[in-house]
């Protein structure tokens, strides 16, 4: 029997990402699909790319819709979910495609957020250390921010494996869809075309306190990040650029050998050959993650490199990764590693 989905947020770029996914998911049936000023409007006007489902009108996000269905998923903007999913019973599965659930100390929500914190859920990053048992059986689901997702599996391993000091130093570009639909003056075509452009420089990133917390846990000590994000002129895709100095006595061995165990058994991820590097054309419209790792023995610091889909393994494709684990399906189920070239 399918699982029986809802997708509130169907108008939108994580939503629209999720939908093309589910409609190849051999185990899900598709549901309700709602959206806020496009509800009334045919999915076939907003979404022209998912063609199985031009015809399905979109309806208001409300309790009574998205009731009577085994999974909820809300791809909805900020500080939108917490209100919704607190409306949804106990039995269903509540994956939450935004912020509301992903942080775990209230203050640091409040301070990049600006609002209540609604609480903390089982984060969507299967691969992170211990993350993969909270999920099985869960019937709530905090996906993780894209950035997060792509610097996270490319530093962590470094960490798991005791090999780099707590302070990270990233940046990384992102393709434009990663700020979603609504009109922005800044991502007018021509200012975005033939440029690239830094933002939230200086620890101004609501993604900071993330990366710190997933990082954190894994070293088992305080890691302090500083990240500086960068605008790219593609729609899609985020390469994360990490480094992180490395302890005294370590060598580039023993730097391909954590990340070699930390991705020996994750059908996600590739650890790239040496002298390999991501690329986001790569994974473009994938689930799959690139990851490189450098010792770069003249500065003495680690170099790690990922490169994804933010629509993807960065929200929509992590989601639909997590949400099969939770019901105790193959991770894998409905997902695929194949990109599109060129
Ligand atoms: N884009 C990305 O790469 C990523 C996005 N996410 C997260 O996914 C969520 C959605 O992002 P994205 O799709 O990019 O954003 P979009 O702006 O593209 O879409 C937002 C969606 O939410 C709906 N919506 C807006 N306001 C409300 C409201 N008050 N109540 C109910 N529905 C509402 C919109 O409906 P309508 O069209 O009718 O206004 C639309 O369907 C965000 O929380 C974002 O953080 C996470 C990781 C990456
Ligand atoms: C290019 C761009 O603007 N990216 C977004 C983050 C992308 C994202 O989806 O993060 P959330 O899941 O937390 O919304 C930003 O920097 O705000």
């Amino acid at each position: 029997m399918p699982v029986r989905a809802a997708v509130a947020g169907a108008s939108g770029y994580a939503g629209g990402e999720l939908l093309r996914l589910l409609l190849a998911h051999p185990g899900v049936e598709i549901g309700a699909l709602t959206a806020n000023s496009n509800a009334g409007q045919r999915l076939g006007a907003l979404q022209p790319h998912l063609l199985p489902l031009a015809d399905r009108v979109l309806a208001a996000t409300t309790p009574e819709i998205l009731a009577g269905h085994d999974v909820v998923f809300l791809a909805l903007p900020h500080g939108q979910s917490a209100a919704v999913a607190e409306q949804l019973g106990d039995e269903v599965l509540v994956v939450d495609m935004g912020a509301d659930f992903r942080l775990a100390d209230p203050a640091d929500w409040e301070r990049f957020y600006g609002s209540a914190h609604a609480g903390t859920w089982p984060y969507g990053l299967p691969e992170l250390p211990g993350a993969r048992a909270a999920l099985e059986g869960s019937k709530r689901i905090a996906v993780p921010g894209c950035y997060p997702t792509a610097v996270s599996l490319a530093l962590f391993p470094a960490y798991a494996g005791g090999l780099a000091e707590p302070e990270a130093v990233i940046t990384a570009a992102s393709g434009t869809s990663g700020a979603g639909k609504a009109l922005k003056p800044h991502l007018l075509g021509s200012e975005v075309m033939g440029s690239m452009s830094p933002y939230g420089v200086g620890g101004g990133h609501r993604h900071t306190p993330e990366m710190i917390q997933n990082l954190s846990a894994v070293a088992g000590e305080p890691v302090t990040v500083s990240f500086t994000p960068t605008l790219a002129p593609m729609p899609r895709g985020i390469l994360a650029t990490c480094s992180a100095k490395a302890k005294p006595g370590t060598t580039a061995d023993a730097v391909r050998a954590a990340y070699e165990k930390a991705y020996a058994d994750e059908p996600f991820v590739r650890l790239l050959p040496e002298g390999q590097w991501p690329a986001t054309a790569s994974v473009y419209g994938s689930n799959a993650v690139q990851v490189q790792v450098a010792h770069d023995a003249s500065a003495g610091r680690i170099i790690a490199i990922s490169a994804i889909d933010n629509l993807t393994k960065g929200t929509a494709g992590g989601a639909v990764q997590s949400m099969n684990i939770a019901l105790g399906l193959d991770q894998t189920t409905g997902l695929s590693t194949i990109g599109v070239a060129p």
